[in-house]
């Protein structure tokens, strides 16, 4: 910013040895000064004083401001002679060659400024815009699993319900725990366990398909959102996943490998359904795996859930 205000004072005694020099040539005014002359000429000095405050206020780089910035003194320079022409009666090569070079250099330092400028305020805008996604993105995904987050879930939940009864789709729900996990923890420390819940968090994403919804709803509980799936299919998605989860081999302490099962209760959307019903469904029959002792896979239908509520 230094810089750019030495570069106006820079300006102002150029101006003020042009006008030095300008009186030292034989001049007279023009007596037939017209008053659309002097308006005319007061806006250009008006708009001068604009475009070089517009320039000088605006937070611009160098890149952009330097040719702006010649660009208006190389005009300003080439509308000095241009005043002068007007006023006075005079003739001076110097001066003519001053207007029309000092014309064509500062048309185009200008252009090539606002070209500049409006380049960097298209990638200002991108840069923008990319960061809202990243930062939307991070706001609903949960960032030990990569998976999205259970404050996210009841918001697609909602929406997938209202898609599935309006288009008459399936819709399904897998809830999914680790087992005995609390003695993972206890004996191997609260990191190992992260790292059985994250491992667990890639395995889930890599067997879903790309219109699967998995979330991290508590602190080793899962819940998939399946749309357009049934029942019996998403039986299947849930046993492929109980199977990948439990083939991964962790090794908390050198030279004990363990290995970690889930169990998995699913239910599927039926046209009475509140979204707390579903989510309830699926989550009794998790617990009711747990109690078939664990490491399975077992469906609710609305009925049955009756039957054991
Ligand atoms: N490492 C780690 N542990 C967590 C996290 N969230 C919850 N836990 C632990 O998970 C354990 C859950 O234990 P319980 O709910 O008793 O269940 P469990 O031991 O898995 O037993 P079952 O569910 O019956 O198989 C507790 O010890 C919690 O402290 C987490 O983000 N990281």
């Amino acid at each position: 910013m230094r810089y750019r205000y030495t570069a106006i004072i820079l300006c102002i005694v150029i101006t003020l040895l042009e006008l030095v020099y300008w009186f030292s040539l034989d001049f007279k005014f023009k007596v037939d000064l017209s008053w659309t002359d002097i308006i005319s000429e007061s806006f250009i000095l008006l708009f001068n004083i604009v475009l070089i405050v517009v320039i000088l206020r605006a937070r611009l780089s160098d890149l952009v401001f330097w040719p702006l910035f010649l660009g208006f003194v190389l005009l300003f320079f080439s509308g000095v002679p241009d005043l002068i022409d007007e006023i006075t009666q005079i003739d001076s090569l110097f001066l003519s060659a001053q207007e029309n070079i000092g014309y064509i250099l500062g048309m185009l330092m200008m252009t090539l400024g606002f070209y500049l400028w409006g380049e960097e305020y298209r990638l200002a805008n991108h840069r923008l815009l990319q960061s809202e996604k990243k930062y939307k993105q991070l706001s609903i995904t949960d960032s030990l699993t990569g998976l999205y987050n259970s404050g996210y879930f009841f918001n697609v939940l909602s929406s997938e319900i209202a898609l599935a009864r309006r288009y008459q789709l399936s819709l399904s729900l897998i809830v999914m725990d680790i087992d005995d996990f609390k003695s993972h923890n206890d004996r191997y420390g609260h990191i190992e366990g992260d790292k059985v819940i994250a491992a667990m968090g890639h395995e889930i994403k890599a067997v879903l398909r790309e219109i699967d919804k998995p979330f991290r709803y508590g602190g080793e509980e899962f819940v998939i959102l399946l749309p357009r799936t049934n029942l019996y299919t998403t039986y299947t998605i849930a046993e492929r996943i109980r199977k990948a989860v439990l083939a991964i081999e962790f090794e908390p302490k050198p030279g004990e490998v363990v290995k970690k099962s889930v169990s998995i209760g699913v239910a599927e959307l039926t046209e009475e359904d509140l979204p707390q019903l579903l989510v309830a469904r699926a989550d009794a029959a998790m617990y009711l795996a747990k109690r078939q002792g664990k490491n399975r896979v077992v469906s609710l239908t609305s009925e049955e859930h009756m039957q054991i509520a």
